[in-house]
């Protein structure tokens, strides 16, 4: 059998970020093909460029929610994308500093916004007078000021434990977060191709556009789900940018496409619905299996729809 070729794998980088911690836990190894990506767009559109394979990039983080670029560039262009993966990793930072610097000497602190709002109360509580520059990744920051020290514009970076390493930099404080238990979701992007297998723990994300000035389609969009006994674990709106109040609609829900109950939602979905974008269907980090209610499983959908066969072909 020949070999498979090895899948080139991009990231939101630059080396250090807990995206490329991400990547590691999800191919289980060091040894990866991996290009950093500068952000989130370089990375996805080097995957439509078709000069990466896969890319792992942010989706949503438990304190500080939805990663907004990830999602509407996977759901804003032309030229489709689908997650084939994700990757649940522990967050929790360090107050990283050019050799030397003092904590008084600490007034701006540079990161990624998702970072930031996870450590907002631990700076009020210990640099008060600090103030955020914002960063287009952890690690970003840390190389930043590992390369321009004073000339960086900011005293200090927070980043994963792994970055102040990587960059030579050295810790003012460790174990910084708002919330102990902090975890990002990351999702790991392809062109569209031929689909993970259903493992019965799995995600599919949608983005979903309603019908314009109707009352109650927000009700008859979230029914299509109800009734067919499909849990959504992540639901957000997003502006579709034109004029003030039309929203899409964001959204995991636990199941395969492969499975009859969320083929009937997307069904239902796509009858009530102006634009339904399928964004993947893949196994869940956790392994977790979604709980079925009666009447759910794939042999009740079989079972009815050969009732109604035998009805439409007069066996009554
Ligand atoms: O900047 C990084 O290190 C990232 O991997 C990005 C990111 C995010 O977008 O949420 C990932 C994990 C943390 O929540 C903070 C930042």
């Amino acid at each position: 059998m020949p070999d498979q070729p090895v899948a080139r794998y991009t990231y939101l980088g630059p080396e250090g970020t807990f995206t490329e911690a991400a990547l590691r836990a999800f191919v289980g190894t060091e040894q990866v093909d991996s290009e950093p990506a500068a952000d989130v767009v370089s990375a996805l559109e080097a995957v439509r460029g078709g000069h990466a394979d896969l890319a792992v990039v942010p989706m949503e983080n438990s304190v500080e929610g939805g990663v907004n670029v990830t999602m509407d560039t996977l759901a804003g262009s032309r030229e489709p994308l689908v997650i084939v993966g994700e990757v649940v990793v522990p967050v929790s930072f360090v107050l990283a500093v050019v050799p030397g610097t003092r904590r008084e000497d600490v007034r701006w602190i540079s990161t990624h916004p998702h970072a930031w709002a996870q450590c907002r109360g631990w700076v009020a509580r210990e640099l008060a007078d600090a103030a955020h520059m914002p960063a287009t990744s952890t690690a970003a920051a840390a190389a930043l000021l590992a390369e321009r020290g004073r000339e960086a514009g900011f005293d200090a970076a927070l980043c994963s434990a792994l970055s102040a390493q990587r960059y030579g930099l050295e810790t003012l404080a460790e174990g910084v977060a708002d919330n102990p238990h902090a975890v990002t979701r990351f999702v790991v992007v392809s062109r569209p191709g031929p689909l993970p297998e259903a493992t019965g723990a799995d995600k599919t994300t949608l983005m979903v556009h309603l019908p314009d000035n109707e009352a109650g389609a927000l009700l008859t969009m979230l029914e299509q789900f109800a009734v067919r006994g499909v849990n959504l674990s992540r639901i957000e709106s997003r502006p579709i940018g034109d004029s003030l109040g039309r929203y899409s609609f964001s959204m995991d829900l636990e199941g395969h496409v492969a499975e009859e109950r969320v083929a009937a939602a997307l069904i239902g979905l796509h009858r009530v619905c102006p634009l339904v974008r399928f964004l993947g269907s893949y196994p869940r980090w956790d392994r977790r299996a979604p709980h079925m209610a009666p009447g759910t499983h794939d042999a009740d959908f079989v079972a009815a729809r050969e009732w109604v066969e035998d009805l439409r072909a007069g066996r009554v």
